[in-house]
């Protein structure tokens, strides 16, 4: 990812949006900053005996609406810049879901299939005594990102306990149900991404059944989201994850890949299927499909990239996939973008509901947790589309101008501008 900065994009986009709502600099200019940047060194004991030290990363973007809230990423090419624009991208994710958080994001810069459960264990809660001044269920929540599961999550929430003297669950979401998860949340991402199609599919009177679609990645996002959209009648006929890419013009068989990338460590490696051939990775983008899914990672579809793309209609799973100069290309050619801090707004809702059901004790039935989802993905899709029609300008600009007004609006009434 030479060259490229994603902070700085985030506030290319930003800037625009201001401009276009008429602010001047000064109205929102506390937003284009992190209020708060930890970096942290966390020395490990690894299971051979020596010692390694690792960079972690806990940025709060914001907390003009609430708590800081956001994931935590374990990734070789985490940086800071990496996890100040995951944060920024958190404030604005929250703000046009109208939950009521600011924006965080962490990372560390790990390798975690390198390390043994024992060492991922120790990495977690060496991480969470470094950060530990700064969380907390009022404070800042984190969650599950790139690489990080529930299990990860219980080690969080469990060393959070150690220190604080109490269990509370709400310092942290994504937790498996035994530690108080909430049915609902580890599908919430995928779930709210099919209900975002559904809506575009319902304002621009296509069918669902009919799409075909590629996507990129099958993590937690890829995997349950591709699942989801395929049960609907997606025809999904080519996948890539970071081993190669799957490709069968009759449509692949979701259902096994899904039942292979759980059972062999969320990775599609060796997996086979009649019909199904491997196809470069390069080929991916140029697939002549109705819907691209992105759900792999920032900067995919960026100066070199976006020429290949035939798709219609690209669907961001992942944080940040499209850079301004792609997303610049793709308005010229007429290729609409369903933005990334609309579409996969259903992680952090569904950590939302979790947080509230920890806070109050009292939970819920996956009936009543998908429901709620459903209508809250309706009313950030609805809200940005509405700024959209009014301004004739992108999602993604409708978007970042929605979560703009929320913000500044938050912040003056608070008042505590200096
Ligand atoms: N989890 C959540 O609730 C949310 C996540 N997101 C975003 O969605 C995206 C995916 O996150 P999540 O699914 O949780 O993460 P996971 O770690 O579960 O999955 C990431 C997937 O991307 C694949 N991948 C990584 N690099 C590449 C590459 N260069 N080309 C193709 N595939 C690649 C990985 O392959 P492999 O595993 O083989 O390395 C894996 O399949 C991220 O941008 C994340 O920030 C957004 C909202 C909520
Ligand atoms: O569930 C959360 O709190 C945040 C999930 C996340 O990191 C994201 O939406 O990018």
């Amino acid at each position: 990812m030479a060259n490229y900065n994603p902070y700085e994009n985030m506030l290319d986009v930003l800037d625009k949006a201001a401009q276009v709502l008429g602010y001047q600099k000064e109205d929102y200019e506390f937003v284009r900053y992190p209020e708060r940047e930890l970096t942290v060194s966390i020395p490990i004991r690894m299971d051979d005996g020596h010692v390694e030290v690792f960079s972690g990363y806990r940025v709060q973007h914001s907390t003009a609406r609430g708590a800081a809230k956001g994931g935590i990423r374990f990734h070789p090419q985490s940086d800071e810049n990496e996890v100040k624009a995951l944060a920024a991208w958190m404030t604005i994710k929250n703000a046009i879901g109208n939950i009521p958080y600011g924006g965080a994001k962490g990372g560390i810069r790990v390798d975690p299939h390198k390390l043994s459960a024992r060492e991922l264990e120790r990495l977690t809660r060496g991480y969470v005594r470094k950060i530990y001044p700064i969380i907390g269920p009022d404070k800042d929540v984190p969650a599950p990102d790139v690489n990080t599961n529930g299990q990860i999550m219980a080690w969080i929430a469990d060393e959070y306990a150690a220190l604080s003297g109490s269990w509370q669950p709400g310092v942290v979401t994504g937790k498996p149900l035994a530690t108080g998860g909430s049915l609902g949340r580890n599908e919430a991402t995928g779930r709210g991404l099919l209900f975002t199609l559904e809506t575009w599919c319902e304002k621009n009177h296509k069918d669902i059944r009919n799409l075909t679609m590629a996507v990129q990645g099958f993590g937690n996002v890829g995997s349950v989201g591709a699942l989801l959209m395929h049960q609907e009648g997606v025809k999904i006929t080519t996948i890539g994850d970071i081993n190669g890419t799957w490709h069968n013009p009759r449509g692949l068989d979701i259902e096994a890949m899904y039942v292979y990338a759980n059972s062999h460590g969320r990775s599609l490696k060796g997996y086979t299927e009649e019909g199904a051939e491997i196809i470069p990775d390069s080929e991916l983008f140029s697939q002549d499909v109705d819907v691209l899914f992105m759900a792999a990672l920032e900067n995919q579809l960026n100066g070199s990239t976006m020429e290949k793309v035939k798709a219609p209609l690209i669907l961001e799973g992942a944080n940040g996939p499209t850079t301004e100069e792609a997303d610049a290309y793709f308005e010229k050619k007429g290729i609409e973008v369903l933005p990334d801090v609309m579409s996969n707004v259903g992680g952090v809702v569904g950590s939302y509901f979790e947080w509230v059901q920890n806070r109050t004790g009292y939970y819920w039935t996956e009936a009543e947790y998908n429901e709620r989802l459903q209508k809250k993905m309706r009313e950030a899709y609805e809200d940005v589309y509405a700024l959209k029609e009014k301004y004739h300008v992108t999602y993604r600009l409708a978007a970042y101008m929605l979560a703009l007004q929320r913000v500044v609006e938050a912040q003056n009434t608070r008042g505590f501008l200096g």
